[in-house]
């Protein structure tokens, strides 16, 4: 038999055909819809630029064969779902708690404000199934884990048996140096760290993508004929876009100040403290992943700065490692090398790094290179390296996608 609606069964056992054991309002579902016999997944914020990219991982592992999708719309109920949908064939009202309780886990890509309004309804409405989530609001709960199965798998695992339902996607940046860091972690050769980010656009959303690429247009615009002439002088053209820079014409509503020719010192709220919230989580994300507690015994330091650039959705980042003792640089490689599938090492030289450490080169793959590794001037046991990612892949889709498969597997 199927366990009671959403409390997460299908995921240990094969659950039973028929609307009725689920509690399924059959009105409120198509005609079509088999009522359970499938793993009943509802997905929320799946036409977003995170659920568009979570969406697209989905149908290349073939996720979509393994899960009865129920797709959910916060503007749109009554719509048409996408056409990779399958028995589904209608949006539901993401704001529906009958409708989210019928499934058995529920992935959203729709924002903190959603989560903030929606969770503790479905929750105190007796759902008990899996709530997986790329939004921060509920990462630093008790009862929540942050997943990041190649990292933490012996944590996620660990709280699965525990009973724990919540699984919450970590902060992009956090996420991408422990894909690259993973191995020094792991050997417990890290003492404490610093990561200095050069974060991309696509962080702070769609609407700031779009922001950087017609900051950029402005810019040129305000040159292109001086540009054309190789005659013209470098100074009146620098000139120039600076004036284009401080003039009201800049687009600037999202970002708040240009970063196309700049950049931005700053990445979310202001925690008073001269502190920003993305550098905290930097120390409280990176241990929780770990399963350890910040500032308690036992737990990593980790701090930094962390900066806006005009990248689009590669973030990138410059560590320095105190490592807990002289290891060998090739010992290091090897350590890194080995700790996931998707990392790569690459060799500290001009041509390589050019060639596979940028921005340009990992977009829109799920490599995780790493690089510029060298032992630094204060001593054997200070390591620099350099690290890029995409932010929307292992950032933020993939770990989503993942830990349904585990769930999956169980
Ligand atoms: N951006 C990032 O890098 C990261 C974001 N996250 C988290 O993921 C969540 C969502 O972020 P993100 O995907 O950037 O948000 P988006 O703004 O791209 O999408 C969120 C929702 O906006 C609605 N929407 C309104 N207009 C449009 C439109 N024209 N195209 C697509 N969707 C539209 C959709 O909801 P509906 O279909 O219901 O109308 C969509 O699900 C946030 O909580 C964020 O913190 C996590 C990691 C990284
Ligand atoms: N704050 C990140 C994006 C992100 O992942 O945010 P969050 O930690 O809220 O999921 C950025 O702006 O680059």
């Amino acid at each position: 038999m199927a366990g009671p609606p959403g409390d997460g069964a299908m995921f240990r056992r094969p659950a039973t055909r028929g609307g009725a054991q689920h509690g399924l309002a059959p009105h409120s579902f198509d005609s079509t819809y088999n009522g359970g016999t499938m793993k009943t997944v509802g997905l929320v914020g799946w036409r977003g630029m995170v659920g568009s990219v979570l969406m697209q991982r989905m149908q290349e592992e073939g996720d979509f064969a393994l899960i009865e999708p129920i797709f959910f719309s916060t503007s749109n109920a009554g719509g048409a779902a996408p056409s990779f949908a399958k028995n589904e064939t209608k949006l539901y009202d993401a704001t529906d708690i009958d409708a989210l309780k019928r499934c058995d886990a529920i992935i959203t890509c729709q924002g903190g404000d959603y989560t903030s309004d929606v969770y503790p309804k479905l929750r105190a409405a007796g759902w008990n199934g899996y709530w997986i989530d790329a939004a921060s609001t509920r990462r630093m709960e008790q009862d929540a884990v942050i997943i990041l199965d190649p990292v933490n798998r012996a944590v996620i695992d660990r709280a699965l048996g525990a009973g724990v339902k919540d699984f919450i996607g970590g902060n992009c940046t956090v996420s991408l140096m422990l894909m690259a860091l993973g191995g020094l972690f792991e050997h417990g050769l890290v003492e404490w760290m610093t990561a200095m980010t050069y974060q991309a656009a696509s962080g702070a959303g769609a609407q700031n993508m779009r922001e950087l690429l017609a900051q950029m247009g402005t810019l040129h615009g305000s040159v292109a004929a001086e540009l054309a002439d190789p005659a013209s002088a470098i100074l009146a053209i620098d000139r120039q876009v600076t004036e284009t820079m401080r003039a009201e014409a800049m687009p600037v509503a999202h970002f708040g100040t240009p970063l196309a020719g700049a950049l931005i010192p700053w990445i979310d709220k202001d925690l008073g403290n001269g502190m920003s919230k993305e550098e905290w989580k930097g120390g409280v994300e990176t241990n929780k992943i770990l399963g350890q507690i910040a500032g308690e015994p036992g737990s990593i330091p980790v701090d930094g700065l962390c900066v806006r650039i005009g990248a689009m959705r590669c973030h990138s980042q410059a560590l320095t490692i105190k490592l807990r003792r002289d290891v060998p640089l090739d010992e290091i490689e090897g350590i890194l090398a080995a700790a996931n599938d998707w990392v790569e090492v690459v060799p500290n030289r001009r041509e390589d790094t050019i060639a596979r450490l940028t921005p340009t080169h990992v977009t829109g793959t799920l490599g995780v290179p790493v690089g510029r590794l060298r032992k630094l001037a204060m001593g054997g046991d200070y390591l620099s390296a350099f690290t890029v990612g995409d932010q929307l892949l292992w950032g933020a889709a993939e770990p989503l996608r993942r830990m349904l498969r585990i769930l999956l597997e169980r």
